[in-house]
């Protein structure tokens, strides 16, 4: 049989959760009063959408085949990606053999070089990557992980994300990662909130469980150091994104100051190899967390972690879902993967990118057997209604 080649990309929007899992309704534990870089304004420190968190909303990319088989990949990008994939991405997709899909990143990504290189344009690229490789399982009927050179371990473990680490516990998680509440601009009270409610999670969950601290971006390097300092008592695991995401001198000082044992982790807004090229070779942290949908997708994803081997880092993805499940599962350096707790009150497990996929797997007792379905093995949900807004 000959190799099938792409007739045709399409790109969607969609609203409500999904890839754009901030864009929640109100009283969901992921808007309530998060530390953030625009904390230090008092008009946006109360919920993060108040300053467009959620404005790009879910870019869904679907590849056709000459076969017939269509891939998809859902992620960030709303309008502005979908316009990127239809007006530029496609023409260097559109006619190339499903196989291809390194030479179709090359072209992606150096075709956008003089405006792209991080931010949107790497979550369109990722988004198309995804696309591809979702493809690739369909035409030739397995699971994404099986193209990746195979599972090195029976089923993932999982650390939950969300305001409640205590019930997560309960859940069957390794850990829990808590959003860090109040930044540097709320003072010393602020600094002793955020280190009562370590202290409480402390005690509701015992010595051994893990606990984490999610600072998206939102610190200098000496309020982080306090933090560390001051949270090594009540067994911080570690001190997430601290920094901003260009402050690699600040990771760096910061890797230098905190206790002994306690990780540093960053990555999540970070993209390429290049971009993680720069977090390992300054010794910025313990752990990436490269997003899936955001870095550059799986090709790129291939090589930000041989990078990260070779320095003796781990690679444990930020988020994404069947993206990071498919990857984690057939790498040594990414022994554990997150689970994003995706219900408004952390208090049950729905699927990360709840509602816009079908047979989306969830981590039941904090463990999954990643499915042997083709391709990433999900499907969209048909009752999320998607816009082509500049369709060809
Ligand atoms: C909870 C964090 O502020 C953010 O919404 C998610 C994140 O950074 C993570 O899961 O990691
Ligand atoms: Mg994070």
């Amino acid at each position: 049989m000959s190799t099938p080649t792409i007739t045709h990309v399409r790109a969607f929007t969609v609203r409500g959760g999904g890839a754009d899992y901030h864009d929640q309704d109100h009283g969901h534990w992921i808007d309530d009063h998060i530390a953030t870089p625009m904390s230090k304004y008092p008009e946006y420190r109360q919920s993060r959408q108040t300053f467009g968190l959620n404005v790009l909303g879910t870019l869904v990319v679907e590849i056709e085949a000459s076969s017939g088989e269509v891939g998809f990949a859902v992620t960030t990008g709303g309008d502005i990606g979908a316009w990127i994939v239809e007006k530029h991405l496609a023409r260097f997709v559109e006619g190339q053999k499903v196989t291809d899909i390194e030479k179709m990143w090359d072209q992606m990504f150096n075709g956008s070089l003089f405006y792209g290189r991080k931010g949107i344009v790497l979550n369109a690229i990722s988004g198309v990557d995804l696309a591809l490789w979702d493809l690739l399982g369909k035409v030739r009927q397995e699971p994404v992980y099986h193209l990746l050179g195979g599972a090195v371990r029976d089923e993932l473990q999982f650390y939950a994300t969300g305001a409640r680490p205590d019930l997560a516990q309960q859940m069957g998680f390794i850990g829990g990662k808590l959003p860090l509440h109040h930044g540097p601009a709320e003072g010393e009270e602020g600094l002793r909130k955020n280190l009562e409610l370590l202290a409480d999670m402390r005690q509701r969950v015992g010595d051994d469980f893990w606990l984490m601290y999610d600072c998206w971006m939102s610190l200098d390097v000496n309020y982080a150091t306090r933090l560390a300092q001051k949270a090594q008592e009540f067994g911080l695991k570690w001190i997430e994104e601290a920094l901003p995401p260009d402050d690699y001198w600040g990771y760096a000082e910061l890797r230098r100051n905190v206790p002994k044992g306690m990780l540093v982790t960053t990555g999540e807004h970070e993209a390429t190899r290049w971009g993680f090229r720069m977090l390992l070779e300054m010794g910025c942290c313990d752990i990436i967390q490269p997003d899936v949908g955001w870095c550059g997708g799986i090709t790129e994803l291939i090589k930000i972690s041989a990078l990260a081997d070779a320095h003796n880092a781990l690679v444990v993805p930020h988020g994404s879902s069947v993206y990071s499940y498919h990857f984690v599962i057939t790498r040594h350096n990414s022994p554990f993967a997150e689970f994003l707790m995706m219900a408004p009150q952390a208090d049950k497990v729905v699927p990360m990118f709840n509602p816009l996929l079908l047979d989306e797997p969830v981590p039941v007792n904090g463990r999954m057997k990643v499915p042997d379905r083709p391709g990433f093995g999900v499907r969209l949900n048909p009752d999320c209604a998607l816009t082509r807004p500049y369709s060809r």
